[in-house]
């Protein structure tokens, strides 16, 4: 028994609103995150664990926040009102949408706007090889009003629409290698194209990198309900939904309504006994073995069903606690991406738990577009991870 959550939008409102229940926070305390602005960015100042850190990223994070958070306004109105003319299929037969290439050039085009005297690295999903094809020059129409009507509704901005060819080279500003040298913005700009075209969860992953190492993240998911995810049941629940959640290395992650009204800190589970655990994994049994998972469970004696959801919004549920466990193993051979975990990664890694591959080794995002792991990436708290590691190494070798 497993259970699968998500929601189709297409009948049911995304409209955002404040929750009277759950405390509000003064822009003083949380400077950072309530800035869709840059203009308006704040001054860099120390927070928590941060004080000792000698490097500050609130400016970049400032930007990517602005940057997904108008990305996720592009995918909602192309998921409202998806054309059958707005999905395509890759050459690796996975599929494509105008939001998806949308979201990129959204979101590559802020970034290297704000930050003009550093030179701009970005790895991204997206290249706009497909979309300079004779048959796509409607897509690449719609996509270029998409992005100007997108950037046009950000009112702190004012800039001049993109023309058909600024949105290819924007989208192609996202082949960079990366690396373990200066800094690289990492982007997914849909990360679970079939969730969101089944209608249900899919996230904007951005983070950077900086020598190697994630500094920063950001995800916005704007499916996932405000409160957990695991009792949500979209056809009876009047749940506001709509999530960002904002990480910075030192200084904690925090989430709130993609509307910008909540930030909060947020926590991953305290369980220590796995049977209390509930954990997720992927909606689609082909990009991660269920059986595998089921295996693992049962050993751990983990008594919930899996909760199968799509996209990294599986780490910023497990950020706030919504469940203590997540699990990923994709068929041999598969190779993981670096956007498809840095801003995942840090979220969680700044909520308290821990990311690591099936050895038990932290991921190395510093060896360019890939990830090179072994077997599959575990996530859960620090109590649960060396019982959790022991039942994924065991169940590995039994199979
Ligand atoms: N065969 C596959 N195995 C594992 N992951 C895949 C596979 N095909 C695509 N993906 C990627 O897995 C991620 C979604 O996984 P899940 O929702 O299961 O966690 C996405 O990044 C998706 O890419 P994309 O970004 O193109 O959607
Ligand atoms: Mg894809
Ligand atoms: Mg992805
Ligand atoms: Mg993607």
């Amino acid at each position: 028994m497993s259970t699968s959550i998500g929601h189709s939008p297409l009948t049911r409102g995304v409209l955002l609103h404040i929750n009277a229940t759950t405390p509000t926070h003064s822009k003083s305390q949380f400077p950072f995150l309530l800035s869709l602005s840059i203009a308006s960015a704040p001054p860099l100042r120390a927070v928590g664990r941060r004080a000792a850190a000698s490097m500050s990223y609130d400016k970049q994070l400032a930007a990517a926040k602005k940057a997904a958070s108008l990305a996720a306004r592009l995918c909602q109105k192309v998921q409202k009102a998806l054309l059958q003319s707005d999905v395509q299929t890759k050459s690796d037969r996975t599929p494509v949408t105008v939001a998806d290439y949308g979201a990129q050039a959204v979101v590559s085009f802020i970034l290297e706007k704000q930050f003009p005297s550093v030179p701009f690295s970005l790895v991204a999903e997206e290249d706009s090889g497909d979309l300079r094809k004779e048959e796509s020059r409607e897509t690449l129409h719609r996509i270029t009003e998409l992005v100007n009507e997108t950037l046009a509704s950000d009112e702190t901005s004012d800039i001049s629409p993109l023309s058909e060819e600024d949105v290819l080279i924007t989208i192609d500003k996202g082949k960079s290698e990366g690396g373990p040298h200066g800094q690289h913005w990492v982007l997914d700009p849909i990360d679970g194209t079939k969730g969101f075209l089944r209608g249900d969860q899919y996230a904007i992953a951005l983070a950077l990198l900086d020598k190697g190492k994630v500094v920063l993240g950001v995800l916005a998911c704007p499916n996932l309900p405000l409160t957990s995810i695991v009792r949500y049941d979209p056809s009876i629940s009047d749940d506001k939904v709509g999530c960002l959640f904002l990480a910075q290395v030192n200084a904690g992650t925090y989430m709130q309504s993609l509307d910008g009204s909540l930030a909060t800190k947020v926590h991953v589970s305290a369980i220590e006994n796995p049977e209390e655990a509930s954990f997720f994994e992927s909606f689609e049994a082909a990009h991660s073995s269920h059986d595998l998972s089921s295996s693992i469970a049962k050993k751990l004696g983990v008594k919930a069903p899996p909760a199968r959801i799509d996209s990294q919004a599986k780490y910023g549920a497990l950020s706030r606690g919504d469940g203590a466990i997540y699990l990923r193993f994709p068929r041999k051979g598969y190779r993981e991406k670096i956007w498809d975990h840095a801003a995942g990664c840090i979220v969680v890694a700044e909520a308290g738990g821990i990311v690591t591959d099936a050895g038990g080794n932290p991921l190395d995002f510093s060896k360019g577009r890939y990830l090179d792991l072994d077997t599959g990436i575990v996530v859960t708290n620090q109590k649960l991870m060396p019982k959790l590691l022991k039942a994924v190494q065991d169940s590995i070798k039994e199979k």
